[in-house]
């Protein structure tokens, strides 16, 4: 058990004196050896099914080592990926002031690049505390300023990091470079370029988690669709080995020409690559509405198990009630519901470490009996797609009786991820009413919370590795000058609030073209906008919301103190019947409310056989 808690710590604890660190050993020299099990590249035909295109993951990137053919004759490329050895990622964080919150972000960075990893039968091979730190760097905030349209950050920084892949180099080198930030496929394109390897954005990396970490057919369906509409964002114009231009958002290819020509873009005519666009994207929609309609399946079914659960009762003939937990990823959820209902599942440091939603009985002290719902976690800077590619998985949650928000007590900002937890919530659909009755769980109290100093915290090392590469020192200097700124049985039971017709409408408004090369960093801002822009925040796009869904908006969230909540070490086993007396207290005043819901037969949401539209 101390062993554990220690491990919760790790990436805390053992972060260097300086934020560059390089591993010194088991960096693999095989920088090319990942082989991706899930295909989800629109550009080719699947071997089992050949009528249907295949998907290798995302922007493949771990695939930039090794040069795609054209995409026709690409077809058997195919990336496996070996359990035994995760991928090598180096680490890049933007400076954010104040140190706490830097802190609380690169450590969070760090552990999402620990997290891409295989699952073995649902486990990993190794505890995350045995693994090595990443390689990192902290870099400028292009954000202080404005972000560079065609690189995300200034050349000084591009120049700095690519002195640590050179350095790494000499030691095995990385596998890919991870962005924590989300960038525009073009800012991706041109990073790829100028570092010479594979580049995940902040979002990439989250899906690429949650296709490493997905076990049930539904989650795979899920993370897939997830992928897919976030490749559809990615395709660029390329020139490929052959030297014909095309489209796509794999392989070794050069950015070519101007934006906008050739992907529709505003003020441009079309280029000759357009049809070639278009092709890419309909299989993209082919696929996804296969994706979308076998989700539907699942749904249906799961709302016919869910209704029968409603129907026939609990051990005391009312039907049975679900507490969703929810949480920030790493909260200690699963932790927390297996020590309730004395089960065991699984948790881990690992971000994402639940994919799967998961179902425990559990006896109230009054008796009652009532169904714990474990599900994925939340996360800061959610895009809003990633979790509308979730939402057969969330409608757990939003069809919960009762909320139990878990928080970790001990993470430096818990309020950015308590706030980050109700948006996601609210954007879900969760009603007010859920909202304002929900409990909170403090957990973690077992951590003393460690104030560290500021010299504790370790330097950026910017200064000593700008003094290893030149022409790193522009961008070290201007971020001195910059002002300070102120970011079981019952498994997968599931069923629908939104209908799929709200899924598709937000994948439809996910178009996303962007324009087909390097961007001259003197458009700024105005090129940024009319590429079409990247991912994008749940902030950033709550007005592109449904009217009705927007109004949520409005919700005052309960205050810390004003929330009902109790303090748990759930892996200590502290505070567990406090908090089952909190819930049994919470549903005695709800029961009322869930009767008319329990006699009532379920009938499948209005419009929910039309959900699946056929793209024109
Ligand atoms: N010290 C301490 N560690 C805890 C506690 N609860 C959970 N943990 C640890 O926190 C880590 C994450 O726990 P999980 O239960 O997997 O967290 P989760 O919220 O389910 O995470 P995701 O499924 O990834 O969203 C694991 O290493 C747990 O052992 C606690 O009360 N105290
Ligand atoms: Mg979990």
């Amino acid at each position: 058990m101390l062993r554990t808690i220690s491990h919760v710590r790790a990436p805390l604890r053992s972060l260097p004196q300086t934020l560059t660190y390089l591993p010194q050993s088991s960096l693999s020299s095989n920088p090319n050896h990942f082989t991706f099990k899930l295909p989800i590249d629109p550009l080719h035909s699947s071997p089992s099914n050949p009528s249907f295109p295949s998907f290798s993951i995302l922007t493949a990137p771990f695939s930039h080592s090794a040069p795609r053919q054209r995409h026709e004759d690409a077809h058997a490329e195919e990336f496996n990926r070996d359990p035994s050895s995760p991928p090598k990622l180096f680490v890049v964080q933007r400076r954010l002031r104040p140190d706490t919150l830097l802190q609380a972000k690169l450590n969070e960075a760090l552990n999402l690049a620990n997290s891409l990893e295989e699952q073995r039968d649902g486990y990993f091979d190794t505890e995350l505390c045995d693994k090595e730190l990443p390689p990192h760097v902290v870099v400028q905030n292009p954000e202080a300023r404005s972000p560079h349209a065609d690189t995300y950050f200034g050349p000084g920084t591009v120049e700095t990091v690519k002195c640590h892949l050179n350095a790494l180099e000499s030691k095995g080198g990385v596998d890919a470079v991870f962005v924590n930030a989300i960038l525009t496929g073009i800012q991706q394109r041109n990073l790829e370029r100028d570092w010479g390897k594979p580049v995940l954005d902040r979002v990439g990396l989250i899906i690429e988690i949650f296709n490493a970490h997905a076990f049930t057919k539904e989650a795979k369906l899920q993370a897939e669709l997830a992928a897919l509409m976030y490749k559809k964002t990615r395709l660029v114009r390329v020139r490929g080995p052959s030297g014909r231009y095309t489209f796509g958002a794999t392989g070794e290819a050069e950015v070519v020409s101007a934006r906008g020509r050739g992907s529709g873009g505003r003020g441009f005519i079309s280029g000759a690559g357009e049809p070639e666009l278009q092709l890419q994207r309909r299989r993209i929609l082919e696929r996804r509405n296969q994706l979308l309609s076998e989700i539907q399946g699942v749904r249906r079914t799961r709302a016919l198990q869910r209704a029968a659960r409603k129907r026939h009762g609990g051990s005391h003939g009312q039907g049975m009630t679900t507490v969703a937990v929810v949480g920030y990823t790493n909260a200690g959820k699963s932790t927390l519901v297996s020590a309730l209902s004395e089960s065991d599942l699984y948790s881990d440091d690992r971000l994402f470490a639940t994919v799967d939603p998961k179902l425990r009985s559990v006896i109230l002290p009054s008796g009652r009996k009532v169904l714990l719902s474990d599900t994925v976690g939340f996360i800061a800077d959610l895009p809003v797609q990633l979790v509308e590619a979730f939402h057969a998985t969330l409608e757990e949650v939003v069809e919960a009786d009762l909320l139990v928000h878990v928080i970790d007590s001990s993470a430096p900002n818990l309020d950015e991820q308590r706030e980050t937890v109700l948006k996601v919530l609210e954007q879900i659909g969760v009603s007010e009413e859920k909202l304002q009755n929900m409990i909170e769980v403090w957990n973690k109290i077992d951590l003393q919370e460690e104030e560290m100093g500021a010299d504790e915290y370790p330097d950026d090392g910017e200064d000593d590795e700008v003094n290893n590469c030149s022409g790193a020192e522009d961008d070290d200097m201007a971020s001195k000058r910059l002002s300070e700124e102120q970011v079981d049985d019952y498994d997968n039971d599931i069923v629908s609030e939104l209908s799929s017709e709200d899924l598709e409408k937000s994948m439809d408004d996910q178009q996303g073209d962007y324009s087909d090369g390097r961007l001259s960093s003197g458009n700024g801002q105005e090129t940024l906008d009319d590429q079409g822009g990247g991912w994008e925040s749940l902030d950033d796009q709550r007005s592109e919301l449904p009217k009705d869904r927007r109004s949520v908006k409005e919700v005052s969230y309960p205050q810390p103190q004003s929330v009902p909540h109790a303090k748990t070490s759930a892996i200590m086993g502290v505070g567990l019947q406090e908090l089952l007396e909190l819930i049994d207290e919470k549903l005695k005043t709800h029961t009322v409310v869930e009767r008319s819901s329990f006699d009532r037969k379920w009938r499948p949401p209005r419009g929910e056989e039309a959900g699946v539209a056929v793209e024109d």
